[in-house]
C-alpha cells in the first residue's frame, strides 16, 4: 500500500463518496472505510499517512477510533470531521490528540487545504537528474547557473521527460534549498479549488471555513513554488496569478490583508507556449513574466546518451526499494533500449524497467525481458463528416498506445476495470478527434478541465498520450 495514502472514515455513503471523489480528483490516493470497525481492520493491513474520520458513527465512534489510533499508531495524524452542533466533540478530539478538525458542512476547498497541510510530502524518488548525453549535461550546467539567481524559470519538454526533476534540481542548487519546495499540479486540482489552494482563505470564506488556512504560496515562503502544467490554468486565475507575481504579495480568499511574499517561481508546461499564447489560452503578459529563463528537455530519443545511464539508475532505485540485489543489463537488452523511440520519455522507460525486473530470472536483464509494446496505430475515422465545402486535409492518424493502459487484474477488480475502460475510451476518442482536446471533451460530454485532469492522471500512470 502506498504510504502516502489517506484513510477516510465516514458512515454516510453520499458524503464518503464526495470526500473520496474530491481527493482522487486532486491526485491524492485514498481508501474509504464505512465504520470505525472497518477502519481498524484496514489499519492493521496497510499503512496510511493520514486518517480523516467522522466523529458520530455506529457502535464505535470516531472518538473511540481516535483513542485506539493514538494507542496503536501514535505517529499517525488524525483529522476529525464534526457537526457544528457537536463542537464539544471537536474540543474532546483535539484533547485526545487529533491534529485538527473540520466542522460539517464544509466546502471541498477546506478539505483539500487541510489535507495538503497535514499530509506528509511524498518521498523524493530521485537524488537529482541523471544525465550523460552532451545536450543534457549542458542543460544541467545552465540550470545550475540559473539556480543561483532568483529569476523565474519555465521548464519545458514533452510529458515524462523530467521537468519536475529539473525544477527540484534548481531549488536544491539555489540558496533557498533549506527553505520549502512546494509543487502544485495546476491540471490536477479542480478549477474552482485551485485558487483557494494557491492563495489560501480566511475564516468564513466558504462553508465550513472555520479557521483561516494559508495557501501554497505562503507555504513556500522563503523557498520555491513549482506551478506544474501552468498552461492548464484558466484565464481568470492566470490574471490573479499575474497580480501576485507583480506585486509579490498575496491576499487570501475572503481576506483584506495582503501578505508579502518571498517566493521564487518555477513553472512547467508540455505545450508549445507561444502557440498557447496565440490561441488565447495563455496570457502573453504572464508568459513574459514566467519565461524569464526557459530550459527545455529534449525528447529522450533525441538524447540517446541518457538512455542507458537512466535505465541503470532506475534499476538501482527499484532494486534498492525492494531490497533485491541490483540487476545488470545485458548487451542485447541495452541495444533494445537504444533502438526504441520512447514516446513516453523517461516515465515510459521507468515502466519498461519495472516490467523487466519482474520478468528477468536471476540477476541479469536479457533482451527478452525488455518488453516494449509497439505503438498501435488506431486509424478510426473522425466522428463528424466535414461539410462539402470544407477544405480536405490529409490528417496523419494519431498514434495511441492502448497497450500502455494497465490490464485489469484477473480477479476482476471492478474499480480498476472501470478506470481501464475509461482510459481506453479516452485514447480511442483522442485518435478519432486527431488529438484535438476540445473536440474530445465535447464528444465525451465532459468539460475540457475534467478531460485535462483525467489526461494528467493517465500520464502519471505511464500511459503514453499523443502530443
Ligand atoms: N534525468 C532524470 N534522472 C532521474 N530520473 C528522471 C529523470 N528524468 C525523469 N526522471 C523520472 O521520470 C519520471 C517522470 O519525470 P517527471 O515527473 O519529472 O516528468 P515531467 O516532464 O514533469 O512529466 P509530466 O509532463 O507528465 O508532468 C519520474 O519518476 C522521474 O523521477
Amino acid at each position: 500500500m502506498n504510504t502516502n495514502s489517506i484513510l477516510v472514515v465516514e458512515d454516510d455513503a453520499g458524503l464518503r463518496e464526495a470526500l473520496i471523489d474530491t481527493l482522487e480528483m486532486s491526485g491524492i490516493d485514498c481508501v474509504a472505510a464505512d465504520s470505525a470497525e472497518q477502519a481498524m481492520i484496514l489499519l492493521k493491513q496497510n499503512s496510511y499517512s493520514l486518517v480523516v474520520s467522522d466523529v458520530q458513527m455506529g457502535a464505535m465512534s470516531g472518538l473511540d477510533l481516535l483513542r485506539s489510533i493514538k494507542l496503536n499508531y501514535p505517529e499517525l495524524p488524525v483529522l476529525m470531521m464534526t457537526a457544528y452542533a457537536t463542537i464539544d466533540d471537536a474540543v474532546e478530539a483535539m484533547r485526545l490528540g487529533a491534529i485538527d478538525y473540520m466542522a460539517k458542512p464544509f466546502a471541498p476547498e477546506v478539505l483539500l487545504n487541510m489535507v495538503s497541510r497535514y499530509l506528509p510530502e511524498k518521498e523524493k524518488e530521485t537524488d537529482g537528474p541523471i544525465v550523460a548525453d552532451p545536450s543534457s549535461i549542458k542543460l544541467l550546467e545552465l540550470a545550475s547557473k540559473v539556480a543561483r539567481s532568483d529569476a523565474s524559470v519555465m521548464v519545458l519538454g514533452p510529458s515524462g521527460s523530467g521537468k519536475e526533476v529539473l525544477a527540484r534540481f534548481i531549488h536544491d542548487k539555489s540558496n533557498r534549498s533549506d527553505a520549502p519546495f512546494v509543487a502544485i499540479n495546476c491540471a490536477a486540482i479542480p478549477e474552482n479549488m485551485l485558487e483557494a489552494t494557491l492563495f489560501g482563505y480566511e475564516k468564513g470564506a466558504f462553508t465550513g471555513a472555520i479557521q483561516a488556512c494559508p495557501g501554497k504560496f505562503e507555504q513556500a515562503q522563503g523557498g520555491t513554488i513549482l506551478l506544474d502544467e501552468i498552461t492548464e490554468m484558466d484565464l481568470g486565475l492566470q490574471a490573479k496569478l499575474l497580480r501576485v507575481l507583480q506585486e509579490r504579495e498575496v491576499e487570501r480568499l475572503g481576506g483584506r490583508k495582503t501578505i508579502e511574499l518571498d517566493v521564487r517561481v518555477l513553472a512547467t508546461s508540455n505545450r508549445d507556449l507561444k502557440e498557447a499564447v496565440s490561441e488565447n489560452l495563455f496570457r502573453e503578459d504572464l508568459y513574459y513574466r514566467l519565461n524569464v529563463f526557459p530550459l527545455m528537455w529534449k525528447p529522450l530519443a533525441e538524447r540517446p546518451g541518457d538512455i542507458i545511464v537512466l535505465a541503470e539508475h532506475l534499476i538501482e532505485r527499484h532494486c534498492l526499494n525492494s531490497k533485491e540485489p541490483i540487476a545488470q543489463l545485458s548487451e542485447g537488452a541495452k541495444q533494445k533500449l537504444l533502438s526504441h523511440a520512447w514516446p513516453g520519455n523517461v516515465r515510459e522507460l521507468d515502466n519498461v524497467i519495472q516490467r523487466a525486473l519482474i520478468l528477468c530470472d536471476g540477476n541479469s536483464i536479457h533482451q527478452d525481458d525488455v518488453f516494449i509494446e509497439e505503438l498501435l496505430t488506431v486509424d478510426i475515422k473522425p466522428v463528424a463528416t466535414p461539410p462539402h465545402n470544407a477544405p480536405v486535409y490529409q490528417e496523419q492518424p494519431v498514434e495511441v498506445n492502448l497497450d500502455t493502459v494497465p490490464q485489469v487484474s484477473e480477479q476482476g477488480n471492478y474499480k480498476d476495470e472501470l478506470k481501464d475502460k475509461e482510459h481506453r475510451i479516452i485514447l480511442e476518442t483522442l485518435a478519432r478527434c486527431n488529438g484535438k482536446r476540445k473536440e474530445v471533451a465535447e464528444t465525451l460530454g465532459i468539460s475540457p478541465r475534467t478531460l485535462r485532469y483525467k489526461l494528467a492522471q493517465m500520464r502519471d500512470l505511464g500511459i503514453a498520450l499523443p502530443a
